[in-house]
């Protein structure tokens, strides 16, 4: 739980916009670790307004604070899958949002669909894998194995347990369908950061890129998952220096999870392994088979659309 009195101060801070939080958040290249941990939540309280969304859905302010507060309680600390890492991912869709074609692709329901998505993604995540939980026979191994992306399918119930907590629903004003369909796209969109679940998708994506058809349900999903991987992979689009220190965050993860594996007598994987593993060449296999694909893809279908909207203009 939150404190009533941390939500009043938080719902009644006026809400400034993003540029005054900070001059450069509105840039591709600004590091979002460079707002103060304290001032994330009223900046992701700004990022709402600023992206009309808080007028559009009739989003109660106390009920948004709750909400953002929840959230920031939900997520553990491990060194990379924490409340950081969920700023950062929520804070590139504000910028995909604001600054690219993405906005006349998806309707503001899928727009809030996604924002919310890359806010509760990783909820409560332990700094394990999906594999890890079924090897170790964890609770949420017993709970979703069955359907795979366990993590993920822990994360979106967390999402949902937050939504139905007192005072936390920020998509009670919505009408019925409207509420459903929220609900459907934040689960596909959570769902769809399972990696293995991404590369699955691959071939679909580069036929959505190519011939992409707005009035194609199937289109429109696969877009938001696009985006939704585009923003939880983000910092690797920004610095090296960047880059390198979220690898480090990621692979002090990993190599923990190998840790524990050898403790569970299984041998890990070589990117768990912290007496195999070999950063440098992991991250250049993981930035050309994983990483720009994505960005690549992105690219493709901004161009593609581009010249879409300029003919039907
Ligand atoms: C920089 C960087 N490196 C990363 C290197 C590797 C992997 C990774 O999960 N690899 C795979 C490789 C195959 C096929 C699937 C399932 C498993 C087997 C494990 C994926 C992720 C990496 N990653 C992420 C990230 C994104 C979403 C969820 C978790 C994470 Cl950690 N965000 N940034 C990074
Ligand atoms: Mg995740
Ligand atoms: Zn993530």
């Amino acid at each position: 739980q939150v404190s009533q009195e941390e939500v009043s101060r938080l719902s009644k801070a006026p809400i400034q916009p993003p540029l005054l939080i900070h001059p450069d958040i509105c840039k591709f290249s600004f590091i979002p670790r460079g707002i103060p941990p304290n001032l994330m939540p009223q900046t992701i309280i700004s990022m709402f307004q600023d992206l009309g969304l808080i007028s559009q859905y009739r989003i109660r302010m106390d009920t948004l604070a709750k909400f953002v507060l929840m959230t920031r309680k939900g997520y553990r600390d491990p060194p990379y899958h924490n409340w950081s890492h969920a700023f950062a991912v929520v804070h590139f869709c504000y910028l995909l949002l604001k600054n690219t074609h993405a906005t006349s692709m998806i309707d503001s329901l899928e727009a809030l669909a996604l924002f919310v998505s890359c806010l509760c993604h990783d909820i409560d995540h332990r700094g394990t894998t999906n594999s890890y939980q079924v090897a170790s026979g964890s609770v949420l191994a017993a709970l979703y194995s069955s359907e795979g992306s366990v993590l993920e399918r822990h994360h979106f119930a967390q999402t949902v347990c937050i939504l139905n907590t007192e005072g936390c629903n920020i998509l009670e004003n919505l009408g019925q369908p409207e509420y459903r369909r929220a609900l459907d796209l934040v689960q596909d969109i959570i769902l769809a950061t399972d990696l293995a679940q991404h590369l699955k998708k691959e071939s679909q994506l580069k036929d959505m890129v190519k011939n992409y058809d707005a009035t194609n349900s199937q289109h429109k999903l696969l877009l938001l998952c696009l985006l939704m991987t585009s923003c939880d992979l983000s910092d690797q689009a920004k610095s090296f220096e960047n880059s390198k220190t979220i690898a480090e965050r990621i692979y002090t993860e990993f190599f923990s999870q190998g840790d524990l594996e050898r403790q569970i007598g299984r041998d890990p994987m070589e990117m768990m392994d912290r007496k195999k593993a070999i950063i440098p060449d992991l991250q250049i296999s993981f930035l050309t088979s994983i990483a720009l694909p994505v960005y690549r893809l992105f690219v493709c279908l901004c161009a593609c659309v581009s010249v879409y909207l300029c003919v039907s203009v």
